[in-house]
């Protein structure tokens, strides 16, 4: 089977000062794969998204993205290869509108045909309404950032990372604040974008991750406790131990 668009983590640990933050981490997301990642306070989800996208370097351990090795890349290169990641906090520009933020986020033209600008302006705009489109903002193309409910602004930086075309998403809890009918609507967009690309998910909201209906994996102290639906690791007595047993 090609390893084209395939995550790979293989024994990753990160050692902080003698702490274990990732240990032995082992993980394997498919192209096109959603998975979703749980696992309660200080387990090293943050960690594991810092050592995907080259702001932490493992201590010892594979990170590969098809044939690339990520150990050996920095942030921006690994950013290049079309690994896009959406924080927490979103960092849309206020003073712009949602189309104009889209329009910002567009990939700046390469290539011979650079110059044919009228061409790709077209293809931009229909690039950006595809995106408004998949990401339900279209009735709000014109509006100002500024005015956009927390949901929205959310939707808005993962529209804007979309306009990269990026080959894997990593999206860190996205649905914190959120109301239930935002947390549905966030559900159903994430089911929309992954299969084309695959899509990372840290959350501690477990509604949203059985609302994902994807693969679940649950850290624990730097490494992987269970994996499985959710159904099949909210029934696995390691994971209960862990939530509820202390
Ligand atoms: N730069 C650092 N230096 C020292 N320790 C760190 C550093 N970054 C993280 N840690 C520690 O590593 C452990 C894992 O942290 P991490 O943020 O990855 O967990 P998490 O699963 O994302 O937690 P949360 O759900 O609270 O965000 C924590 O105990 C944290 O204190």
């Amino acid at each position: 089977m090609s390893t084209k668009g395939r995550l790979y983590l293989d024994g990753v640990s990160v050692v902080f000062d003698g702490f274990r933050a990732l240990n032995n981490l082992s993980l394997v997301v498919e192209p096109g794969e959603m998975r979703a990642v749980i696992g309660p306070n200080g387990a090293g989800k943050t960690t594991m998204m810092d050592v995907i996208t080259g702001k932490t370097r493992p201590t010892s351990g594979t990170v590969r993205f098809g044939d690339h090795d990520l150990t050996r890349m920095d942030e921006a290169d690994i950013a290049n290869l079309g690994i896009g990641r959406k924080f927490q906090k979103p960092t849309v520009f206020d003073a712009l509108t949602v189309f104009e933020n889209l329009e910002l986020a567009l990939k700046a033209p390469r290539g011979p045909f650079a110059c044919l600008r009228w061409i790709l302006t077209g293809e931009a705009k229909a690039r950006i309404d595809q995106v408004m489109e998949e990401t339900g903002l279209t009735a709000r193309a014109g509006d100002l950032a500024a005015i956009l409910s927390h949901g929205q602004r959310q939707w808005l930086e993962i529209g804007m990372l979309l306009m990269q075309d990026p080959q894997l998403l990593l999206v860190d809890e996205p649905v914190a604040g959120m109301t239930d009918q935002e947390t549905e609507h966030t559900a159903a967009l994430l089911r929309r974008i992954a299969g084309e690309r695959s899509v990372v998910v840290v959350e501690h909201d477990l509604e949203f991750v059985r609302a994902l209906g994807r693969k679940v994996t649950v850290l624990h102290e730097g490494t992987m406790l269970s994996e499985g639906p959710i159904d099949q690791v909210q029934n696995d007595p390691r994971v209960i131990e862990v939530y509820l047993g202390r």
